[in-house]
């Protein structure tokens, strides 16, 4: 595995949650992946086998043990200090008492680099919620908020793009749309997205790889491509080659299935 500045490298990453007079906890276990500048990447498994811990060492909000992750070249941290890297949560966390077009351009208020109307309005635009600028996030949908969000996100032009469940609480109907959406923003943009679920027909059909993960310890179990072009993906979405796809990530997530107890030590 070879470390160049167009590529996410983590290697050995391990990580153990310490805290006293409880058992340590291996979150992550000898983690390794080489992940190209641009690709869609997903972290299936089940609860509780690290996948939110790996995404906070992607987002710099922690630091492993030991191994070595870096994004471009640089360690997580220096991407961070440029804001070069977006997030968006299960839950929106949109400001209340601020517009759709103030909440876009929060992040970009904040590091001094705040949006011109011009671009708030094209971001909002870009997500199909351009008429929504001046709501409040009450008077829009679960999925609208989330458009908000993924805006929010671009307005800082970030390289790389971590994702954590954010349709996991919308309907199906929804989900699939907002699915077909992000692709179609995510096409022309080709950031690196890290994109977490616990959807197999969703890793399934948004990604290029899908990283498969098991718990006690947390470790990646393997490694599967999704080779379909994109734009024959809404076509094919329960056709046998994404069925396939999908099976075989299942097959992983159930061979290394372990019944256990959340409180047993790993
Ligand atoms: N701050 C913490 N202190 C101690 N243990 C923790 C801490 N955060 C997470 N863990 C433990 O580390 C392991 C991995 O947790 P993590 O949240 O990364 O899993 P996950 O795959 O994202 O789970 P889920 O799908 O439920 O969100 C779990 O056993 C969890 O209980």
């Amino acid at each position: 595995m070879t470390a160049d500045n167009k590529s996410i490298v983590g290697q050995n990453l391990n990580l153990i949650y310490r805290r006293a007079g409880a058992e340590p906890v291996a979150a992550l276990q000898d983690v390794s992946f080489t992940i190209e500048d641009g690709q869609f990447i997903s972290l299936i498994g089940p609860s509780g086998c690290g996948k939110t811990t790996l995404l906070k060492i992607f987002g710099d909000l922690l630091v492993p043990t030991s191994g070595q992750l870096t994004i471009n070249g640089e360690p997580p941290s220096v991407l961070r200090r440029r804001q070069a890297i977006g997030q968006m949560f299960q839950d929106a966390t949109l400001l209340p008492w601020k517009t759709i077009g103030q909440n876009i351009a929060l992040l970009g208020e904040i590091a001094s680099r705040k949006p011109p109307p011009h671009e708030v309005a094209a971001l909002a635009n870009m997500v199909g919620i351009g008429r929504f600028i001046d709501n409040y996030p009450h008077e829009l949908s679960g999925g609208m908020r989330q458009r908000a969000a993924l805006a929010r996100a671009y307005a800082l032009k970030p390289r790389i793009l971590l994702m954590d469940e954010p349709f996991g609480a919308l309907d199906e109907i929804t989900r699939e749309h907002m699915n077909d959406e992000l692709v179609r923003i995510w096409t022309k943009s080709r950031l690196t997205v890290i994109f977490v679920t616990h959807s197999i027909a969703e890793a399934a059909y948004l990604s290029d790889r899908v990283l498969v993960m098991a718990p006690r310890p947390g470790r990646v179990v393997a490694e599967i491509s999704i080779d379909m072009p994109r734009e024959q993906r809404p076509a094919e979405r329960f056709g046998p080659e994404l069925t396939r796809c999908a099976e075989e990530i299942h097959h992983h997530l159930v061979t290394n299935m372990q019944l256990g107890n959340e409180n047993e030590p790993a």
